[in-house]
């Protein structure tokens, strides 16, 4: 299957879980950076799902599963561990929904990657079913490669390129857009040093002006 990769805005949209195990627990942690509005839908969750019951990320309907928990959803997961579980969800899951099965069996409408954030930068990973494990494997090593400094530099960047597109047009602003992308700058994050990105800003947009 060869998947559409993308990055989907779903704030205020209703998001439908069925099941409360680990893969349960997973599918919420990646949802917790969005405001969606994430309903659970199982007679048990793990410690870590009450947790985020409690802290009010998560609402819990403590039952079996019924056709109309998915009123309103976009996106469903079906993530029990029982096969008859979530073949009724995908019965009752309308062709408008977007279903995703754990088991990986019958109507699959997307899967889901592994996600490194670093703020705005995101690096996702997937290998389209072949091989989580792999997946896995490779998110620990971007992980390690794209160190937490990447927040600021990221940041840095979307500000650093707003006041670029205010200022210049045309080879001006090609020019620096590219220059902002000079190595020395994230080294410059990853030492701490931020001031020296803001400084050599200034300093390049009023050497160009
Ligand atoms: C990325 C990640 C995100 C997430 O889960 O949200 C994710 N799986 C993760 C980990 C992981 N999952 C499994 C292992 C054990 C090793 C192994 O089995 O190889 C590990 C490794 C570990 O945990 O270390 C077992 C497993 N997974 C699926 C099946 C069913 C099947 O394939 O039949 C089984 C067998 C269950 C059984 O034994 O019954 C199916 C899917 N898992 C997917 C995503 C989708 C395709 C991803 C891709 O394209 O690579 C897909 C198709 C559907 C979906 O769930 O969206 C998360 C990364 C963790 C992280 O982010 O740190
Ligand atoms: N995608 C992945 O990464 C991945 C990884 C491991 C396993 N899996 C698949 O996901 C399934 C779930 O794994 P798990 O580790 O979360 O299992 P788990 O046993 O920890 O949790 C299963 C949950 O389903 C709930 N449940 C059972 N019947 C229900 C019903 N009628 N209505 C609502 N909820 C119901 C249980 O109460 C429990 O909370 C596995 O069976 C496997 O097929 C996927």
């Amino acid at each position: 299957m060869n998947y559409f990769p993308l990055l989907m805005n779903i704030d205020y949209k209703k998001v439908v879980i069925v099941g409360g195990g680990h893969v349960a627990r997973q599918k919420v942690e990646a949802l917790l950076p969005t405001k969606a509005l994430v309903t659970v839908i199982s007679p048990t969750v793990t410690e870590k799902l009450q947790h985020y019951i409690n802290e009010g990320f998560v609402t819990w309907k403590e039952k079996t599963f019924v056709p109309a928990d998915l009123d309103d959803a976009l996106l469903v997961f079906a993530v029990t561990n029982d096969e008859e579980v979530n073949n009724a969800v995908e019965e009752a899951t309308q062709h408008w929904q977007l279903l995703s099965r754990a088991d990986a069996k019958g109507r699959v409408d997307f899967i889901n990657p592994a996600v490194v954030r670093r703020g705005d930068f995101v690096l996702t990973v997937s290998t389209s079913g072949a091989s989580p494990g792999l997946t896995r494997q490779v998110k620990t090593e971007l992980e390690e490669q794209f160190g937490v400094h990447y927040v600021q530099y990221v940041s840095f960047l979307r500000e650093a390129r707003q006041r670029i597109l205010q200022v210049f047009t045309g080879d001006a602003k090609k020019q620096l857009l590219a220059e902002l992308l000079n190595p020395q700058l994230l080294q410059w994050m990853e030492q701490g040093e931020k001031q020296k990105c803001e400084a050599w800003l200034r300093q390049r947009i009023g050497e160009i002006r």
